[in-house]
């Protein structure tokens, strides 16, 4: 893995959450929209450095048609109730409860965090529609450290990419409304010379 070259506008190791006010929607029509704060989080180098280190991350394989090949990132989950690995991740969790209360009508309850060890490690183009989120809509958080990779998001019914936004060193992002359905996401892969990033994303009950 590469070393985390760290963000020079971010020096300092105070690990701390800014306001969610300065959140800027997208409408990405049919229903979806895209919040996105850049810099929620000071100190993210100090995070990532602590995740990097204490979260217990596993590859995974999955079947690809008669082969079986290795998931490019890696994983950790932290179910409903579970502690998560660092106390500033429930006091993010517990600020988006609170600032889409309204909007979402139940908290976030669970974390799925990925570890891009370099530009090889992606995510394909999908929904998060394993679960409720298959029909319903709900918001996937998500709060980035690492060097910066884009998040694309697409109609899912084909057409062109409608948002690519670069996400790393404390940005946060939350896909709300009917995005996991009409619309679907990727990281992809990167040709460039990236270092690590880590994201972290909440969702809510029966959501994944
Ligand atoms: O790393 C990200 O920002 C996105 C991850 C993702 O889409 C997922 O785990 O479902
Ligand atoms: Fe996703």
């Amino acid at each position: 893995m590469h070393a985390l070259q760290g963000s020079l506008f971010d020096q300092t190791d105070e690990i701390r959450l800014g306001p969610l006010r300065g959140m800027r929607r997208t409408d990405l029509g049919a229903g979806a929209w895209v919040d996105h704060l850049p810099g929620w989080l000071t100190g993210a180098d100090a995070l990532f450095e602590s995740l990097a280190a204490d979260v217990p991350w596993h590859a995974e394989r999955r079947q690809m048609y008669d082969r079986e090949v290795a998931v490019p990132r890696l994983l950790s989950y932290y179910r409903a109730g579970e502690m998560l690995p660092h106390p500033v991740l429930t006091e993010a969790r517990t600020a988006l409860s609170r600032h889409y209360a309204d909007e979402l009508g139940e908290p976030f309850v669970t974390a799925g965090l990925c570890l891009y060890r370099d530009g090889r490690d992606s995510v394909a183009w999908h929904g998060d529609r394993t679960g409720r989120s298959a029909t319903e809509d709900t918001m996937v958080a998500i709060l980035s450290v690492g060097d910066p990779r884009d998040l694309a998001i697409r109609p899912r019914d084909g057409g062109p990419t409608l948002l690519r936004l670069p996400l790393g060193h404390g940005d946060l992002v939350v896909m709300g409304g009917s995005c996991q359905r009409t619309m679907e996401h990727a990281v992809p892969k990167s040709t460039r010379a990236v270092g690590p990033r880590i994201s972290i994303q909440f969702r809510t009950r029966g959501v994944a």
